[in-house]
């Protein structure tokens, strides 16, 4: 459910990306414009994250080719997923990890729902823990969305808030998640995969809850911390004062917002 946002935003236009068209871009499209002008703020030296899912994707593959074509160099990766990390190779990219470079400069990826404060929801792509604990380590982390991500409250496309659980018990921890959130008449469920049907495991070998909420969770540090306080969780996916920069394609041009 796409929101207006408040005026603070700058619209420019994609110049060099695409024209503005009166035809409806594909979604796609406007991925990979978010995307590609997400790269403009990488630099040659930096340690850079690289995100998960299919707007990161063209990111990561943009720089893989400024990094083939020399125009990038001395750039070092850090992938968020093991998706990541074997798309990265792919392109050439030279990667390392949070082990050997604590900080990063810099971090770009894609996200499921914006909140007009730049809170995020992530992980409907399968990995929130790796992604967060990478963001988290950034200077920067720039949100590459196209506009129908955007929403006026956290929960508020009516669609998934993952959370990474451990296997045992995960019934007992669903449970524990729904009640947490009885009064937004949450309802959760075990993810499983589309095709298989199986139980989806995630990186780190854990499983995923995905909450559906019919009311807003009110205070979203609060309803985080309460998360984190249920034995059985490892992370959730809402990514609460992580973004610096916002870049939002749409129809009508591109939208940057950076944190104040
Ligand atoms: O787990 C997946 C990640 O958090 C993705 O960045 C998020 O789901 C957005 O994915 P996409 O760009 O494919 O919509």
């Amino acid at each position: 459910m796409a929101a207006t946002h408040p005026p603070q935003f700058s619209v420019i236009t994609p110049s060099s990306l695409s024209s503005p068209s009166p035809l409806p871009m594909a979604q796609d499209d406007l991925k990979k414009i978010a995307a590609y002008k997400a790269v403009e703020f990488v630099e040659s030296g930096m340690v850079v994250g690289l995100g998960t899912g299919s707007t990161a994707k063209h990111a990561v593959d943009r720089i893989g080719e400024l990094v083939q074509q020399g125009i990038l160099t001395d750039i070092i990766g850090i992938p968020t997923s093991t998706k990541t990390h074997e798309q990265a190779l792919s392109v050439n990219i030279p990667l390392s990890d949070l082990d050997a470079h604590p900080v990063l400069d810099l971090a770009i990826d894609g996200a499921d729902e914006v909140d007009p404060d730049l809170n995020l929801v992530k992980g409907r792509g399968g990995s929130l823990l790796r992604e967060k604990m990478i963001e988290f380590a950034s200077k920067k982390f720039v949100v590459i969305v196209d506009e129908s991500k955007l929403v006026d409250h956290i929960g508020g496309s009516g669609l998934a808030m993952p959370v990474e659980i451990v296997p045992f018990c995960w019934k007992f921890t669903a449970k524990r998640l729904e009640l947490l959130f009885e009064e937004a008449d949450c309802v959760a469920k075990l993810r499983t995969c589309e095709k298989t049907g199986e139980v989806f495991v995630t990186d780190n070998s854990n499983y995923t809850i995905d909450l559906y909420f019919k009311k807003s969770i009110g205070d979203l540090k609060a309803a985080g911390d309460a998360i984190l306080r249920l034995p059985g969780v490892v992370e959730h996916g809402m990514f609460v004062d992580m973004a610096t920069t916002v870049i939002v394609a749409g129809d009508n041009g591109v939208t940057v917002k950076n944190k104040p």
